[in-house]
Parts: structure tokens; sequence; C-alpha cells
């Protein structure tokens, strides 16, 4: 599965940009502020209908104009698949395949896959523990929709559950029964979500090893640990066990939504001790390990794209990374660099196609080879 062709209109800092691909590899290059990112960006938005750098869709039309569009021409499973992304300010995006809107994005999801690597996944490491089961939920809720819906119930039950908490505090007064329809909900839905996230992160982690090892030379070990107190206790118990603090707190403190992945390297946490190439490597191999993952699933190859993936990493390690990625196991791939220095070391590598981007200031030159 490969993007052929990319047309913007109003995109970021592109007023107009037309450009046909590499079914292997393409490079942006360009100095920072270019736009390298947002051409990464136009084509994750084909796949997930929406921007993985701002959440407000509006943001991505230009400055001063009224609305923008991206265009994508894909082969996919030996067909021709085009989608359409529009947006006006202040109205509804439109997405369309083959011409035919959408009903519900969500239906789009999955049909393109694809994984990137980007700066930003630092906050999976750093962030908050929501980061890390959003990382899992959507590696698995991309092809397993009964999780979705289990996600979806719990998560709604969950709160109906502080809602009442937080009125009983309010009319002081306390309902045990009452407590139980939806505690009852968060056990069923809760139970199968932990049983789906232990498979699939024991799954995961050996893949993520590989990977890990493959980049670090073998030097370090690595651990991915899933912390939840459904791994001793069932949650009807943990349930009742802590009622007494659940009204006092006004919200349901034990479940599915408490569950964190500690992430670590020997015995330490790399988010306390990792250096920051440690890290970038720690995501590399965590983002080529759900790459494994989703093309098992999907039967397709994703498309990558590698957004200033070298920056922080030492010689070795960006060695091993080109090689990787080279293998005839990768698709397509994108990748962004402030200079040629990395690319050209990935063209000796590889015999495959590929393609340099010029980028300057939101305009593309094709093939400066
Ligand atoms: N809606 C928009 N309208 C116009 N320009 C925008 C819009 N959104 C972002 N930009 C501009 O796009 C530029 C950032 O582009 P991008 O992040 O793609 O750069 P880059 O080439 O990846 O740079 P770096 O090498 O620093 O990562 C900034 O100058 C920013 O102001």
């Amino acid at each position: 599965m490969h993007i052929q062709h990319l047309a913007l209109v109003n995109f970021k800092n592109f007023e107009e940009a037309d450009l046909k691909f590499s079914s292997n590899l393409n490079c942006f290059i360009g100095n920072n502020g270019a736009g390298k990112t947002n051409l990464m960006d136009a084509i994750y938005y084909l796949s997930f209908c929406k921007s993985f750098s701002s959440a407000i869709d509006g943001l991505n039309i230009r400055h001063e104009e009224e609305f923008f569009v991206v265009q994508g021409k894909y082969q996919r499973l030996e067909q021709d698949e085009h989608i359409y992304c529009g947006l006006k300010r202040g109205q509804k995006k439109h997405f369309k395949r083959n011409k035919k809107e959408y009903k519900k994005l969500s239906e789009h999801i999955g049909l393109l896959p694809l994984i990137i690597i980007t700066p930003s996944d630092i906050n999976l490491i750093m962030g908050g523990s929501d980061e890390r089961r959003r990382f899992l939920d959507g590696l698995i809720s991309q092809y397993d929709q009964v999780y979705l819906d289990n996600l979806i119930r719990y998560n709604r039950a969950l709160l109906q559950r502080n809602k009442l908490l937080k009125q009983f505090a309010s009319e002081r007064f306390f309902s045990e029964e009452s407590l139980e329809v939806w505690s009852d909900q968060l056990v069923h839905y809760g139970q199968l979500i932990h049983e789906k996230r232990v498979e699939y992160l024991q799954k995961l982690q050996p893949i993520f090893q590989q990977y890990y090892e493959l980049i670090s030379s073998g030097k370090e070990r690595i651990e991915m640990i899933h912390e939840s107190k459904l791994n001793e206790n069932d949650l009807g118990s943990l349930l009742k066990e802590s009622i007494a603090k659940d009204r006092i707190l006004q919200y349901t403190s034990v479940g599915i939504h408490k569950d964190d992945i500690l992430f670590n390297l020997g015995d330490y946490p790399i988010k306390k001790l990792g250096s920051q190439g440690q890290k970038k490597t720690y995501l590399v191999a965590l983002k080529l390990a759900q790459f494994d993952f989703i093309k098992e699933l999907s039967g397709m190859t994703p498309i990558l794209l590698l957004d200033d993936i070298f920056d922080k990493l030492d010689k070795n390690r960006v060695e091993q990374i080109v090689k990787l990625v080279a293998n005839d196991h990768f698709g397509q791939i994108f990748i962004t660099d402030t200079n040629r220095e990395h690319l050209d070391q990935i063209i000796t590598e590889i015999e495959a196609d590929y393609k340099i981007f010029q980028v300057v200031e939101g305009s593309v030159n094709e093939d400066i080879k």
C-alpha cells in the first residue's frame, strides 16, 4: 500500500503543492520551519482524518485563507483509492473515499495504515499515564472494534459512576445499590479490556526488545511493565474495597483507567534516568514494534513517516536505523531532515527507488538528485 500523489491547497504554510512519490523512499529536505513536517502531517491527515500536531482542524488552514484541501491517490490491494479532505472555516470537515462522502470518519480509520515517529512522541515517556494508555488503546482498537466498543462503554459507565459519587456528596446521601449498576458495568467491560491489554503487551514486548537491541547493538536491556491493580485482584473486589475512599474523593479511584506502562531501561525508569538518545531509541523501537503489529493485523505494509528521526542519536544508532528501514520488510517511507547527509547514507544502503524533495518556505521542488 502506498501513496502515489499528494495535492494540497492552503494547507498550513503551503498555498499549493502537487507531489508524485516514490513507492519506496521519499525525503523532504529543508531548513527549520520550511514545511517538511507539514507535508508529513498532510499524509497523516489522509489516514487518520486529523492532524497529528493540532487537535483543532481550523489551525491547518493557511493563515488569511478560508479553506484547505488535501487529496491523495493511493495504490491499495492492487486498486486505486482517491481520498479527499476539505475544510472551510467554521464548517464541518468533508472526507471522501473515491468521491463518496463518509457518514462517520471512524469508517475510514484503518483503511490506509500508517505509523509516524515524531519528536512529540517523547510525551509517551515523559507525559502522564494517560499518554501511555492512549498509545496502547490506539494500538489495539485500530483493528479490534470490540475492544473499542468495550472501552467506550467502560468510559460511559465511569462517567456515570463519578457523577453519582459527586451527587451523593452534594446531597449528603449515599446508596451503595445505585452505585452498583455502574460498578457492575465497570467490572464487566474492565475485565475484558484488562485481558486484551495483557495479551497485546505480551505480544508487543519481544518485538520491541528485538528492535531496541538492533538499534543499540544489543548494549541495553529494556522492559515494559503493565502496572494494573487488576493484575492481582478482580475489579469487583477492588471497587468494593475502595467505596469509602471513592466517597471521599468523589470519583472512582480503581479500574483500568488507572493503568500505566512502566518503561524501564535496565532496572530503572527511562523517564528519570535515560539519556535523550536512549529515550529516542526507546521510542523508535516501540513505534517499529507497532509497525510490525499493524502490518500483521491489517495484512498491509503501513506507510512509515520518520520526522526528525536522527536528531539526538549517535552515528552507530543512525546507521542501525538506516539499515533497518532499508530492509524489504518496510514499504513506503518518508523522511525529513535538514541536510542530505543521512539521506546519502541511506541511498548507498538500498537499491530501491527514491525521490528527494527540497522544501523551501511553503514550496517544494521535486527530485534534485
Ligand atoms: N495554518 C498555517 N498557515 C501558515 N503557516 C503555517 C500554518 N501552520 C503552520 N505554519 C507554519 O509552518 C512552519 C512550520 O513548518 P514545519 O513544522 O513543517 O517545519 P519543518 O520544515 O518541519 O521545520 P523543522 O526542521 O524545524 O522541524 C512555521 O513557519 C509555521 O508558522
